[in-house]
């Protein structure tokens, strides 16, 4: 699936980026909000983890947008496995697709990929249809992780996550 379901621009200034260094966009689709982020922190690089076919699309959008040394795409599957040792890990309208089990697992994965110093940032239409903190917060702890902050991108909440 490509459907893009992000204000891009919106999450771009909502928060400053380009301070983490690396991120991992998690099931990031076809890469545009990773391309908007690169476009305006010219440090930051990134990794789309996502299903072969979407990988390869988002691979083919990062080399059109002449970023393919900032911008990795990587086929995985978040339920099992995602690269480790990033800075930060986004979760842009992903945790909504699945029952609480599967998000709660999706969550576990990115706190281990992100450890003691990663963030995991849950990106999501602001109280219409997507987890609020309430909800998000036992998922979180589950997995080790507490609310740090909660930005506001036009529509949409970004929920910080942090290790415990
Ligand atoms: C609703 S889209 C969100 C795309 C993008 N993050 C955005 O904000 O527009 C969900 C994404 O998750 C990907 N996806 C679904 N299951 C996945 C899995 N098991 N592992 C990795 N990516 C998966 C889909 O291919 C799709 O790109």
């Amino acid at each position: 699936m490509t459907e893009r379901t992000v204000d891009a621009p919106a999450i771009v200034s909502a928060y400053d980026w380009g301070a983490l260094g690396h991120v991992v966009d998690v099931g990031g689709g076809d890469g545009t909000l990773l391309i908007a982020l690169l476009n305006e922190y010219p440090a930051l690089s990134g990794t789309v983890v996502d299903l072969p076919a979407t990988a390869e699309v988002a691979r083919k959008m990062f080399e059109a947008a002449g970023l393919s040394d900032r911008a990795k795409a990587v086929a995985g599957d978040f339920l099992s496995e995602l690269p480790d040792g990033a800075e930060g890990y986004l979760l842009s309208s992903v945790l909504h697709e699945w029952g609480d089990d599967d998000a709660c697992a999706i969550l576990r994965n990115c706190a281990r990929a992100a450890g003691e110093d990663g963030a995991v940032f849950v990106i999501e239409p602001d109280g219409a249809g997507g987890r609020g903190v309430p909800e998000l917060t036992a998922c979180a702890e589950s997995a080790g992780l507490v609310v740090a902050a909660v930005h506001t991108a036009g529509t949409m909440a970004i929920v910080e996550l942090a290790a415990r």
